[in-house]
């Protein structure tokens, strides 16, 4: 660049104008004043002016030579964090050759005012160490990614190479093999053929003509393979070699970039520097402070380069940024830039710093105000929940729960499983209110549709078909399914999964097809409603018979109504009006007479009725308004389940609202699974089932029972954990069903409010059944209702323990037993039954009951003393007490109170009693016997068996 006047070539010449203005004129310049104009032939006039004046040859002879020598230092800030300083030293020697040295030059350096610039002036030293640290940093920084890049595209091409060879690898094994067989083939071909020709055209021949024209074929088949094969491999080594290519120009491309991108952020680190503010437009304030991300967008950040020109950025300079700014936000991530950031002067950086740090400090401010914040919820705590749930139902963190747990001496992980119990102590601890969730309410696991949102729509009524043995109950339904439910169908019912719907002109009515009350209080028993009406079967030529009263005394006890069918009316002997007489003496009182009770006379030989009945079974179902939505997931019962052994666990399912679809999630029971399949009374697959509407399913994880409810949940894992939780707590129900019905608990339940005492009452003959039924209903109060839900003449059954069990009733047997099966029963489930000989006792001990006396008292009664005079041991069984029976008698399986020196050692039974090698029942005073304790081996000779029994003494007023 020239300059045009004195005064322009003084600024550039760092000199005074006028300074200047004298030595041009002194050169011979003719120039007047410091704004006229210097011509490039003035300035040449003015330098050899200036020659002459220092001497031209010395002028000549001089070499200048500058230096740049870059050192570090390292030094830790006002905060300890360490931060180099690069220090850049210039020096400048001048050498000068001398006329007078002889053959050589001197140095004159230390002569001449040589120019050694330490940094040392404060702002110099300020500005210098500042540019030098960052460009160190920046180049230090720059210098690890470019190597970290290279590093990751070598690695990677080298893995795709390998990946390449181990794939050529593999190909030219299969081409070897191929190749191999090939050859076999064509050896065997040969020899074939040879053969072919030795023997001519017998029929032999012709044989191994054909064999070895197969041989032949087989062999060009593997030669082709072998032939594909290689070509697959030429074909593998070239996408190997291609692949390999490829990963070398995708390093080298990365590496051109980084290179690229290297020699641009110096450049663009540069920028704001000289210019504070530059574009309003672009945004710096952020960008200023970081090294290597140019400007907020690469268009812009050309601009605002000094030295690029407008030509330079094109597509690389893009890419080059793209990298760099990806670059830099990793390199964000790095403590070393925290370092960086704090050497750097920047104000905008120490804003940035600053804002960060009040972001962080804030960040931490409002923890506390969040926990102070504290919103009580209402938690619903379901059966079992995992710690992360509850947690998230609490909007705390899962390590508050854990926190929580470890107080309260629990250890937990976050995915372990709380029981209902441990989970709502938890929840009330944290403050919130806990609220323990319905065993089957799906509400509990689900956030879906709540139900009240579902449109409920009219749905089938389902029926149970209930009558004494032998009046028809199975040819009804059979009757029935034959006639509507395969109707069209070919080849008839090819299925029989324990319920089926009938679609009548009035609408549809679903069956279940288990008859009999058995099926209908098992049910029951395990508080599942799935009956909306039943139908009482009466054989019009034989009346009412004990099973059918039970029937009705059941459908009572259910509150499900009755529709009557007065079935056989087609027999010469059917009376349909003495059956009528005979219900309405069991309060089963027509339509016709003022009841509500519809009566049909039917044949379920002939189908006379049929129709009448179906469409009174509509009407029934109309007055009792069946309602269910049939959007959102499904609940249902289980009527029946079995393993099959093709198919696993199946179970015929009676949808009683919501849709139940394939594939669904399903918990009944203790038993889960998805829905693999489901088929309808027909055998046909379907693949939805709507409200009342029976499907059999498969896909479940073990046998439900039946009436076990089914719920379809959204969570599979949920669903797990709910049937592991159930089988585990299995055993914690029965006992909890066994308090239920205990004659001792009536009087707590009464305190509960239940003000009923429910009897079922069984006696030997039928003026006894009356005389007891009339005692104890005269028992009633004001407080507590005695409501003998079903009496009948005989033992007592299982069906009267499902009665029992429904109804939460107690079994009075007057002079009447139960068998083995039914008492095992009847103690499974909790069921009390007693056994009376007088009218009195029973109405007595019900009266105390009601009265809450009854805790019966329990009665120690000593039987008998025992000593022991020799103990012989036998492994296996322990030590054998040889015993003299010194009072009373003892027993097996009585208790005994082991005393030494009269003091009471153990208490416990007796294992074993032997006489002489015989197991026995008793025995009496002055006889010798064995005797083992259960559990006990300390015994010794001279101790004292005392022999006891508890008796229950019933308590009395
Ligand atoms: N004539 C005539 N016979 C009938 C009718 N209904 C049933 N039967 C006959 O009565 C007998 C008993 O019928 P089932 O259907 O087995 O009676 P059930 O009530 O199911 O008997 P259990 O299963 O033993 O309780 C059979 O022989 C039937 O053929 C009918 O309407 N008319």
């Amino acid at each position: 660049m020239s300059s045009n006047t004195v005064a322009q070539f003084a600024t550039e010449l760092k000199l005074p104008a006028n300074v200047l203005l004298d030595q041009l004129r002194a050169a011979g310049v003719s120039i007047k004043s410091v704004d006229d104009a210097v011509t490039e032939s003035d300035k040449a006039q003015l330098l050899e002016s200036l020659r002459r004046a220092h001497g031209a040859t010395e002028v000549q002879k001089k070499i200048t030579v500058t230096r740049k020598q870059t050192s570090e230092i390292k030094q830790a800030d006002a905060t300890g964090r360490a931060r180099t300083i690069q220090v850049e030293v210039r020096k400048k020697r001048t050498f000068i050759k001398r006329d007078n040295a002889e053959g050589g030059e001197v140095e004159a350096g230390a002569s001449l005012p040589a120019e050694d610039e330490v940094p040392v002036s404060t702002e110099a030293e300020d500005a210098a160490r500042r540019e030098a640290e960052a460009r160190a940093l920046a180049a230090e920084q720059e210098e690890r990614k470019r190597q970290e890049i290279e590093e990751k595209a070598r690695i990677e091409a080298e893995a795709r190479v390998r990946e390449a060879e181990e794939q050529a690898r593999a190909a030219a094994a299969a081409a070897e093999q191929a190749a191999r067989e090939a050859r076999e083939a064509a050896e065997a071909a040969a020899k074939s053929r040879e053969a072919n020709a030795d023997v001519g055209v017998s029929a032999a021949a012709d044989s191994k003509a054909a064999a070895a024209a197969s041989k032949n074929d087989e062999a060009r088949a593997k030669a082709d393979a072998a032939r594909k094969a290689v070509e697959e491999k030429r074909a593998a080594d070239a996408k190997a070699a291609e692949n390999r290519n490829k990963a070398r120009q995708k390093a080298e491309d990365e590496a051109a970039a980084l290179r690229e991108m290297l020699n641009r952020p110096r450049k663009v680190m540069h920028a704001p520097a000289p210019a504070p503010a530059p574009a309003p437009a672009a945004p710096a304030a952020p960008i200023a402070g970081t090294l290597h991300k140019p400007a907020a967008k690469p268009g812009e950040a050309a601009p605002a380069k000094k030295d690029d020109k407008p030509a330079a950025p094109g597509k690389k300079v893009i890419k080059t940024a793209q990298v760099a700014s990806t670059w830099s936000e990793d390199a964000a991530r790095k403590k070393a830039l925290k370092t960086r950031g704090d050497a750097s002067s920047g104000t905008s950086r120490d804003g940035w710093r600053g804002g960060k740090g009040g972001r962080g400090r804030g960040g931490q401010q409002q923890a506390p105000q969040q926990s102070a914040e504290f919103i009580a919820r209402e938690i619903h705590v379901p059966e079992t929940i995992s710690v992360a749930d509850l947690a998230h139902k609490m909007a705390v963190k899962a390590a508050e729960v854990i926190k929580a747990l470890m107080k309260m001496g629990q250890m937990v992980t976050i995915n372990q499983v709380l029981d209902q119990d441990t989970a709502m102590i938890l929840v009330e601890d944290l403050g919130h209110t806990a609220v323990a969730a319905k065993l089957d309410d799906p509400e509990a696991f689900l956030d879906e549709t709540p139900a009240a949102e579902l449109t409920l729509l009219p749905r089938a009524p389902v029926v149970t078909v209930m009558g004494h043995v032998d009046h028809g109950k199975t040819s009804l339904l059979d009757y029935i399914r034959r006639a509507k439910v395969a109707a069209g169908e070919a080849g008839g019912i090819t299925q029989h999964i324990g319920a089926y719907h009938v679609q009548t002109e009035r609408g549809m009515v679903t069956f279940l097809d288990t008859p009999g009350h058995e099926a209908f209080t098992a049910m029951r028993a395990r508080g599942a409603k799935a009956t909306d009406i039943v139908i009482l079967v009466v054989a019009a030529d034989d009346g009412v018979m004990p099973q059918t009263k039970e029937a009705i005394h059941h459908a009572r006890a259910a509150g499900v109504p009755i529709v009557v069918a007065v079935n056989k009316i087609d027999k010469p002997g059917a009376n349909p009006e003495r059956v009528k007489q005979e219900l309405v003496a069991e309060q089963v009182v027509p339509e016709e007479y003022g009841g509500d009770s519809p009566f049909v006379e039917v044949s379920a030989k002939t189908g006379a009725g049929i129709d009448d009945l179906l469409e009174n079974l509509l009407l029934q179902a109309e007055v009792l308004e069946l309602k269910a939505p049939v959007d959102g997931s499904a609940k249902g019962l289980v009527i029946e389940a079995r393993l099959d052994k093709g198919r696993g666990p199946v179970a015929t399912i009676l949808v009683q609202s919501g849709t139940l679809k394939r594939g669904d999630v399903v918990l009944a029971g203790a038993s889960f699974g998805r829905v693999r399949a489901m088929i309808d009374e027909i055998g046909k697959p379907i693949t939805e089932a709507g409200p009342s509407i029976p499907v059999e399913i498969q896909g479940l994880t073990e046998v439900p029972s039946a009436g076990d409810e089914l719920i379809v949940l959204s969570d599979e894992r949920k669903a797990r954990e709910i049937a592991m939780f159930r089988q585990g707590k299995f055993r914690d129900v029965k006992l909890a069903r066994q308090q239920a019905a205990k004659l001792e608990t009536m009087f707590d339940n009464i305190g509960e409010g239940t003000q009923t005492l429910a009897l079922i009452v069984k006696t030997d003959v039928q003026g006894s059944q009356e005389a007891l039924v009339q005692s104890l209903t005269k028992l009633s109060t004001d407080e507590v209702r005695v409501q003998v839900v079903h009496a009948a003449v005989g033992g007592i059954s299982e069906s009267d323990v499902n009665l029992a069990i429904a109804s939460k009733a107690v079994i009075i047997g007057f002079n009447v037993r139960a068998d083995m099966t039914v008492k095992k029963i009847a103690e499974n489930n909790g069921v009390d039954l007693r056994y009376y000989n007088i009218i009195y006792d029973a109405v007595d001990e019900i009266k105390s009951a009601m009265s809450g006396m009854l805790a019966p008292e329990k009665r120690e009664e000593i039987i008998g003393m025992v000593e022991i005079r020799e103990i012989f041991s036998v492994s296996r069984v322990g030590n054998i007490a040889g015993c003299m029976v010194l009072d009373g008698l003892v027993r097996r399986g009585s208790q005994v109170r082991l005393l030494r020196h009269n003091v009471v050692q153990w208490t416990g039974e007796l294992e074993s009693l032997r006489r002489f090698k015989d197991d026995v029942k008793e025995v009496k005073m002055g006889f010798d016997c064995g005797i083992t304790l259960k559990n006990n081996n300390d015994i010794q000779v001279g101790d004292q068996l005392e022999v006891f029994e508890v008796k229950e003494v019933a308590r009395t007023l």
